[in-house]
C-alpha cells in the first residue's frame, strides 16, 4: 500500500508556539539497557514511545527481561532476568535503530545461548563491523548470515567472560564505543576500550553513556585525548543485597527511579521553524544541563540569527524560547561532528541563509538511516536550492527565494529527512512529503505537532 503524500503546511505569519517534545531516544534506550543489566527493578519515567524504543523493549523481552507497562506508556518497570543471565536462542529485531543494533549485542554476550540479530533491509547497509570485532576481542564468535560485517548475524557468547583491552575504529559511529562501554560494565574485571581511527564522531553521545554508567555506580576513567575508556563494573552494585549467583557487586545498578529528559534533537525542527518562518517557538522542560548533543542548539541557533531566551515557569522548570526575525545567517565553515543527528535540521535552516555554509566532520552520516549527505543534497537541489557533497560534509549556497519551488520530497525511510522536508515546506508553498509516517522512528506524533505549531502563525 502506498501512503498518501503529506502536504507540508506553510507558515503564513510569525509563529507563536510552545511545543512539548517527548523523551530522548538516546536516554530512553540507554536506561532500558542499563536497567536490564542491573539486579533490582528500575522504574523509568518520561520514556519515549516510538518505533526505536518499542524495538528496544521487544529486544529486552526476547532476551528474558520483564517490562511492565501501565496505563501511561511513558512509565515502565524493568525487571532484570534471574541471575543476570539473558535468554539466548531467540532473534532480536533491530528495525533501523542504531541504538538497538549496537547496544543489544552487549546483552547477547551475557546470554545462555546464541542470539540472532536482524533488521530492516536498509539496516543491512549500516556499519556494524567495529562493534562486532570488539565483541570478538572479548571472546564472542560472530556468525554472519549474509555479508561479513553487516546484519543479519548471530552472536555466540563466550564460555567465560573477562576483562582486558579492546581496540576498534569507531570513526563510522560513536555507538560502537557506547555499546562496548555498556557491555564492559558487566564483565567481572576492568576493560579498557581504545579508539584508533581518523575521526570520533558524536562525542556527547559517548559522554552520555559514561554519565549514565556513572549514575549506575560504574567507575569509568576517560582519556578523551588518548581516545581510551577504562570501565570497572566491579563493586558497582555492592549496596544491592539480592544474591543472584553473580559475583558480588558486579554490574551497573541504576537508581530505583530514573526520569528521561525531553529529546532535544527532536526539538531542533521546531526551534528551527522560528528562524525559517519568523516568530517564536518555546520548548518547555529544557534541561539545566544535559549530555544530549541537542544541548548545543541554543549556541548554533544564535549563530544563525536566532534570539535565545531561557525562562522559568511557576514549577521552576526552564523553557527555551527561540525567536527568529526572518533573516538567517550562514554558518560558514562549521564542524558538526559532535552533533551529527541534528545536521538535517541545521541544513534545512541554512537553505534560507543569506550566505554559504560548509558543514564538516559529518562523513559518518553516510551510514545513518540512509546516506544523509547524498539525501540532503538531492532534496535541497530538488526544490531549487544549491548544495553539494564534500568528502566529510555538505556545502549549502544561498539562492534567491524565488528560485525555490515546490516538489514531492523523498524521505528514504529516515525520520530526520521527513522533518527536514517539513521545515522546507514552511517557506516553500506546495511541498509534499513521501512517507511522513517514517517520523514514527522517534516522534510518532510529528504531523499533528507540526500542524499545531504552524497554525499559531495563521
Ligand atoms: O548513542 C546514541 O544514542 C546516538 C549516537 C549517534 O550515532 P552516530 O555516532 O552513529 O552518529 C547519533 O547520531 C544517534 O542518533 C544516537
Ligand atoms: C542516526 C540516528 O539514529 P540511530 O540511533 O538509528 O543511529 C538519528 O536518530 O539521527
Amino acid at each position: 500500500m502506498t501512503e498518501a503524500l503529506w502536504k507540508a503546511p506553510t507558515a503564513v505569519g510569525p509563529l507563536d508556539a510552545r511545543v512539548r517534545v517527548p523523551g530522548s531516544k538516546s536516554l530512553s534506550n540507554r536506561y532500558l539497557i542499563l536497567a536490564a543489566m542491573g539486579r533490582r527493578p528500575v522504574r523509568i519515567g518520561g520514556l519515549l514511545r516510538s518505533r526505536d524504543t518499542d524495538l528496544m523493549i521487544g529486544a529486552l523481552r526476547e532476551l528474558g527481561v520483564t517490562c511492565h507497562e501501565g496505563e501511561d506508556p511513558t512509565r515502565v518497570m524493568i525487571i532484570p532476568p534471574a541471575g543476570g543471565v539473558f535468554r539466548g536462542g531467540g532473534t532480536v529485531t533491530c528495525g533501523l535503530a542504531g541504538t538497538v543494533m549496537r547496544f543489544v549485542p552487549a546483552l547477547a554476550m551475557l546470554a545462555d545461548g546464541p542470539t540472532r540479530f536482524d533488521g530492516d533491509l536498509q539496516a543491512y547497509a549500516r556499519p556494524m563491523a567495529p562493534l562486532l570485532s570488539g565483541l570478538e576481542q572479548l571472546g564472542a564468535r560472530v556468525e554472519y548470515l549474509s555479508r561479513e560485517g553487516r546484519l543479519p548475524f548471530i552472536i555466540h557468547p563466550p564460555q567465560r567472560l573477562g576483562g582486558g583491552e579492546v581496540t576498534i575504529d569507531s570513526s563510522a559511529s560513536s555507538q560502537f564505543i557506547s555499546g562496548l562501554l555498556l557491555l564492559a560494565s558487566r564483565l567481572g574485571a576492568p576493560v579498557t576500550i581504545h579508539h584508533q581511527g581518523e575521526n570520533l564522531p558524536s562525542l556527547p553521545h559517548i559522554r552520555m553513556t559514561v554519565h549514565d554508567l556513572t549514575l549506575a555506580g560504574v567507575r569509568v576513567e576517560v582519556d578523551e585525548e588518548a581516545h581510551s575508556w577504562m570501565v570497572d563494573g566491579t563493586g558497582a552494585s555492592e549496596d544491592v543485597d539480592e544474591p543472584d549467583g553473580r559475583p558480588d557487586g558486579v554490574g551497573p545498578q541504576l537508581p530505583d527511579t530514573v526520569q528521561v529528559e525531553p529529546d532535544l534533537s527532536n526539538a531542533a525542527p521546531f526551534l528551527g521553524a522560528a528562524l525559517i518562518a519568523s516568530g517564536r517557538v518555546g520548548i518547555p522542560d529544557w534541561p539545566e544541563s544535559t549530555t544530549q548533543p541537542g544541548g548545543l542548539l541554543p549556541s548554533y541557533l544564535t549563530r544563525m540569527g536566532g534570539e535565545v531566551a531561557f525562562t522559568r515557569d511557576d514549577r521552576g522548570h526552564t523553557c527555551l524560547t527561540v525567536t527568529g526575525s526572518g533573516k538567517v545567517c550562514p554558518l560558514g565553515g562549521f564542524d558538526l561532528s559532535q552533533a551529527g543527528e541534528i545536521v538535517p535540521s541545521i541544513a534545512a535552516i541554512l537553505v534560507f541563509a543569506d550566505g554559504p555554509s560548509r558543514l564538516r566532520g559529518i562523513g559518518h552520516l553516510r551510514g545513518h538511516e540512509t546516506n544523509r549527505l547524498k539525501a540532503l543534497v538531492t532534496e535541497i537541489n530538488r526544490v531549487g536550492g544549491r548544495a553539494r557533497e564534500m568528502a566529510d560534509g555538505i556545502e549549502i549556497e544561498p539562492v534567491p527565494p524565488d528560485r525555490l519551488h515546490p516538489a514531492v520530497m523523498k524521505t528514504y525511510a529516515d525520520h530526520r529527512m521527513a522533518t527536514f522536508a517539513a521545515m522546507l515546506g514552511l517557506a516553500i508553498p506546495g511541498v509534499q512529503v513521501e512517507d511522513i509516517g517514517t517520523t514514527a522512528k522517534t516522534l510518532p506524533d510529528f504531523p499533528d505537532m507540526w500542524a499545531d505549531m504552524v497554525a499559531t502563525g495563521d
